[in-house]
């Protein structure tokens, strides 16, 4: 029978030349290891920072083993714990650590294994965003509130669809192409992952993301969920 091209491919690479692939991704990972900006304690293990801003809250969910940096992997284990389908989890890790990992990294050697630091978080933040976490990653109240006074006309406290493009147009800045783009992903996979049956994105969901504490919640009842099945 006729091997597919890839399969013979892989079974005529020899042991030593497998070994030799290893040890170069080793070699890389130490490079990128070591020219990491997490903090390490005195036994050389990495820790992150205990107080942390709202928006390394946000981001702290999907550091899976909690070393301070979210790898692609982790972003989609982070993805498919709350309940995301393995193509949308697949494409938020490339799409997130691949935008996000070159900026949040100290110096200009970028890594390979795309690693996204939590402790430079707010070097992530884009333009077009609605203003809610401040430059330091804060959360701003009176910002929130103005989503709602501004935006929420059917009901005080929720969003519609169509509310919520009127929230991202608003925040558009021109010709902010990226941002754009990274503002409507970032509420249009909350509000396709949170909507409720009548298709409103409530405040409370909305503050729950901020602070990373709407990711537990629905990390919780997915587990449960899929015990009950
Ligand atoms: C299901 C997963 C996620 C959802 C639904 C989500 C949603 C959001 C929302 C709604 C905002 C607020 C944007 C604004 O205020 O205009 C935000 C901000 C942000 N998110 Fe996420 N996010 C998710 C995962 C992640 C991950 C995995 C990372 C990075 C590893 C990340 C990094 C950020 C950053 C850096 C900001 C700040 C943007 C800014 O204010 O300019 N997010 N996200
Ligand atoms: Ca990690």
């Amino acid at each position: 029978m006729k091997r597919k091209y890839w399969e013979s491919y892989i079974t005529v690479i020899k042991p030593i030349t497998r070994i030799q692939i290893f040890l170069l991704f080793l070699f890389l990972h130490q490079i990128s290891m070591a020219t990491s900006s997490s903090t390490t304690n005195n036994n050389g293990e990495k820790q992150i920072e205990h107080d942390q801003n709202v928006l390394q809250k946000h981001v702290a969910f999907f550091d899976r083993n909690h070393d301070g940096i979210v790898y692609p992997w982790e972003t989609f284990q982070g993805f498919r714990a709350i309940g995301c389908g393995i193509i949308l989890s697949s494409f938020a890790a490339i799409f997130i650590n691949f935008g996000l990992s070159q900026k949040t990294r100290p110096g200009k050697f970028p890594s390979i294994f795309l690693p996204v630091e939590i402790k430079n978080i707010t070097k992530a933040k884009h333009g077009s965003d609605s203003g809610v976490y401040d430059n330091e990653g804060r959360f701003v109240p009176s910002i929130f509130e103005e989503i709602f006074s501004k935006h929420a006309r059917k009901h005080p406290s929720a969003l519609t669809s169509d509310e919520l493009m009127g929230l991202l147009k608003a925040n558009r800045e021109p010709k902010d192409y990226k941002g754009w783009l990274a503002s409507y992903s970032e509420w249009k996979i909350l509000h396709v992952l949170c909507k409720d049956k009548d298709g409103l994105l409530h405040k409370e969901t909305i503050r729950g993301v901020y602070d990373g504490s709407l990711f537990e919640r629905m990390e919780k009842e997915h587990s449960e969920k899929k015990k009950n099945k």
